[in-house]
């Protein structure tokens, strides 16, 4: 059994997996670290190995919390990718963007394949039908957008996201709402338009905690699979330690 652990900026997300499948999965708060590791080798204490992945500053406590039930592989920029990796500035790309990169090779090793990734981020990750992963681009959340606009004038109050009734807004409220969620939608639209545009029969991926708030609203057909990150993980596991 394989455990695989994702920090995220926001989340922890982690799962347990039994021959390639999800048997377990979960999230929880950074500070339930110990407790919530311990639990879930009380209840599995078949788990042999695990990938570690961080995009924050990784505490090596957290490494060696792991580290005591099982082998740890902590995720790097120079841990070993099937995929030809030609991202310019490797060592400088998030660990949590490897991942997902390995996952559309895994899911589809001759296709072009756009992931994007609604987290604390927005990302874009494109791996074309020669194996190779390209690079796409990084832009403020949904979460992060109603916090800047709060946080950077006088007068916008903070808002949780909601399901949006039209684009045009009639309020200050309905307004915020349009320009986040419409605003991410148009663009997560649009740049799916340009891959399109460029790439031939592109399979495109959605996931991230934040991607329901918009997902329904799309034009373009998307595959839906919020474990998708995770899925990339295992395959790194496998792929490290095998
Ligand atoms: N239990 C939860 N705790 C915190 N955020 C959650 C939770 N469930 C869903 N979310 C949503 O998930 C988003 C974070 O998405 P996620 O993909 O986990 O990001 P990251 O990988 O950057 O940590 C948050 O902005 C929040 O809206
Ligand atoms: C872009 C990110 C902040 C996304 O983090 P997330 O939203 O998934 O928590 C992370 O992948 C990161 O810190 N990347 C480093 C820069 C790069 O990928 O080029």
């Amino acid at each position: 059994m394989n455990l695989v652990i994702d920090i995220g900026n926001t989340r922890i997300k982690y799962a347990v997996f039994e021959n390639g499948r999800i048997i377990h999965d979960h999230s929880f708060e950074s500070g339930l670290f110990l407790s919530k590791i311990k639990e879930l080798f009380e209840k599995y204490p078949q788990i042999n190995n695990a990938i570690l992945s961080s995009v924050g500053k990784l505490d090596r406590k957290e490494r060696d919390v792991v580290a005591l039930f099982c082998k740890v592989h902590v995720l790097t920029n120079n841990s070993k990718v099937p995929f030809k990796n030609s991202y310019a500035t490797p060592q400088t790309l998030g660990v949590d963007r490897l991942a997902l990169a390995a996952a559309a090779y895994h899911h589809n090793p001759r296709g072009n394949t756009l992931v994007i990734d609604a987290g604390t981020c927005i990302t874009y990750e494109m791996v074309n039908n020669f194996g190779e992963y390209i690079g796409g681009a990084i832009s403020p959340g949904v979460k992060m957008r109603y916090n800047a606009m709060h946080n950077q004038t006088a007068g916008l109050p903070l808002l949780n996201p909601t399901e949006l009734l039209d684009f045009i807004g009639n309020s200050t409220e309905s307004c915020i709402h349009s320009g986040v969620i419409n605003g991410v939608t148009q663009e997560v639209d649009g740049v799916i338009d340009q891959y399109q545009s460029r790439f031939q029969d592109l399979t495109v991926i959605l996931t991230g905690g934040d991607s329901h708030f918009f997902a329904k609203r799309l034009k373009n057909t998307i595959f839906a699979n919020s474990k998708f990150l995770l899925e990339g993980l295992n395959c790194l596991l496998e792929y490290n330690t095998n």
